[in-house]
């Protein structure tokens, strides 16, 4: 659906982030990416909707071709939801006017100043509905629990028609029940949907209990890329590596993703 070609990213400065890599996600595919602090896995998915600009590679989407042009990058854009770990609402309005705001990207800019029309609000009830928040709609949403306002996170990339999600740390300030209850349902957008949910997660239990693959990070190289069932010790000793260009205590880094003998082809196709 979604395919990085000999993507890289080295920041301005110079450190490179994440080495040239080739990776796809399939519809319907629930993808983990685990990873150490700053392994890469934010670095990785912000490319899959250009937040973060590749230096070098392509980027192609299903049904839009190469992310080069604007109106490229615009169409993909308008249907990729993004979950983040804060949430990013805004505060002081109510949480169907925050949802509403997943529909802005079919609309011009102008949009926002005035109402959307009734076929919008009523994507944006039945995205609530989905996460269990219709009783809340005219809530404000600095009134709602943390857990609650990650569910309308996932309201608002739901109204957006997604052709697939992107989670950077969505459970990272929850407790354990609420993490269990976000992450499923993100896992059910995007089994009903077809679509596929690509989530960076810190929390091993959590990454095997929903994943239907784990793609491993460490030091901005693809190392492990399988079924959770396949995720050994060594495997998750090669995850959680220190990074070898930063610390002296670190073993010898693989020259490429490709060669490291860790690295596993995914079972689907
Ligand atoms: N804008 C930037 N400029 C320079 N370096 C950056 C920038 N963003 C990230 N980095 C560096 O790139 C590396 C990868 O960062 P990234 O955020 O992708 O890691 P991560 O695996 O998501 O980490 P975490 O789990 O802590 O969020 C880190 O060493 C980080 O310091």
């Amino acid at each position: 659906m979604i395919r990085l070609n000999q993507v890289s990213v080295t920041y301005p400065g110079g450190f490179t982030a994440l080495h040239p890599t080739d990776i796809e996600f399939r519809r319907g595919e629930f993808t983990v990416l685990l990873g150490a602090s700053g392994a890469g896995k934010s670095t990785l998915l912000r490319c899959l909707n250009y937040l973060n600009v590749p230096s070098s590679g392509h980027v192609h989407v299903e049904g839009i071709g190469e992310l080069k042009r604007r109106s490229a990058l615009l169409a993909h854009r308008r249907r990729t939801g993004m979950i983040f770990q804060q949430h990013q609402l805004i505060g002081r309005l109510s949480a169907l006017r925050n949802v509403l705001t997943g529909r802005l990207g079919y609309h011009g800019t102008w949009r926002s100043l005035v109402p959307l029309p009734p076929e919008d609000q009523r994507i944006a009830l039945q995205a609530l509905d989905r996460v269990g928040l219709m009783a809340k709609a005219l809530e404000r949403v600095d009134s709602l629990s943390g857990g609650q306002q990650q569910r309308v996170g996932i309201a608002r990339a739901i109204a957006q028609r997604p052709q697939m999600v992107l989670a950077d740390e969505p459970v990272a300030s929850l407790d354990p029940h609420t993490s269990v209850q976000v992450l499923g349902l993100i896992r059910g957008v995007c089994a009903e949907d077809h679509i596929p949910a690509v989530v960076s997660l810190h929390q091993l239990d959590l990454a095997r209990q929903f994943a239907d693959r784990i793609v491993g990070i460490a030091a901005g190289r693809v190392v492990y890329d399988g079924a959770p069932a396949g995720l050994s010790d060594l495997h998750l000793e090669a995850i959680y590596r220190r990074d070898p260009t930063r610390s002296s205590e670190a073993t010898a880094a693989p020259s490429t993703t490709t060669e490291f003998p860790l690295n596993l082809a995914t079972e689907k196709s």
